[in-house]
């Protein structure tokens, strides 16, 4: 008889996407992203980072001060990157898991590449203009946004 104790599709996805988010150096926010076909297999990944060739030890990570002197307008956010990161020609009907509600500007970009659904973890901004305009355009669009629901289990790698 098969193992009974198998991981969910939604766990394994979200899994990887919080395992991508660990790769990212935001002293603050790492977040991750997966983005899944509709036949279940991986297209691409991403995590929020500083564009390739803007040292990350160079490029501040802050959060408050002269915008210039923030990480805000050069980090690369996570479902940004797993977009840029494919590699292949065709992403329509996928669905993202991302540990981080998307905002405006990378829903912008989800909903140009066709992805069709958002599952995420945590809506920590979910009060600010750019998740509400967020939300706006993909039910306007009808990408369906889902919160992972968790299956109460750790799981835990020993690396
Ligand atoms: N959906 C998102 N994906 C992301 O990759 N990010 C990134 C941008 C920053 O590097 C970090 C948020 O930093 P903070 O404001 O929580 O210190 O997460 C942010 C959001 C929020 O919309
Ligand atoms: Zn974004």
């Amino acid at each position: 008889m098969k193992r009974d104790d198998y991981i969910n599709w939604d766990t394994y996805f979200m899994g990887i996407a919080m395992l991508s988010a660990q790769r990212s150096k935001d002293p603050s926010t790492g977040v991750g992203a997966c983005i899944v076909s509709e036949e279940n297999k991986i297209l691409s990944l991403g995590y929020n980072g500083m564009p390739l060739g803007c040292s990350d030890d160079e490029f501040p990570w802050g959060r408050d001060g002269n915008p210039l002197d923030t990480k805000y307008l050069f980090v690369c956010h996570a479902e940004l990157n797993a977009i840029l990161n494919y590699t292949g020609t065709d992403m329509k009907g996928a669905r993202v898991y991302t540990t981080l509600f998307p905002c405006n500007e990378c829903t912008k970009a989800l909903i140009q590449v066709g992805i069709k659904e958002v599952i995420y973890m945590c809506d920590k901004y979910s009060h600010t203009d750019s998740v509400l305009a967020a939300k706006k355009m993909m039910d306007t669009v009808g990408i369906l946004y889902r919160q992972y629901e968790p299956i109460g289990q750790d799981i835990v790698l020993h690396l």
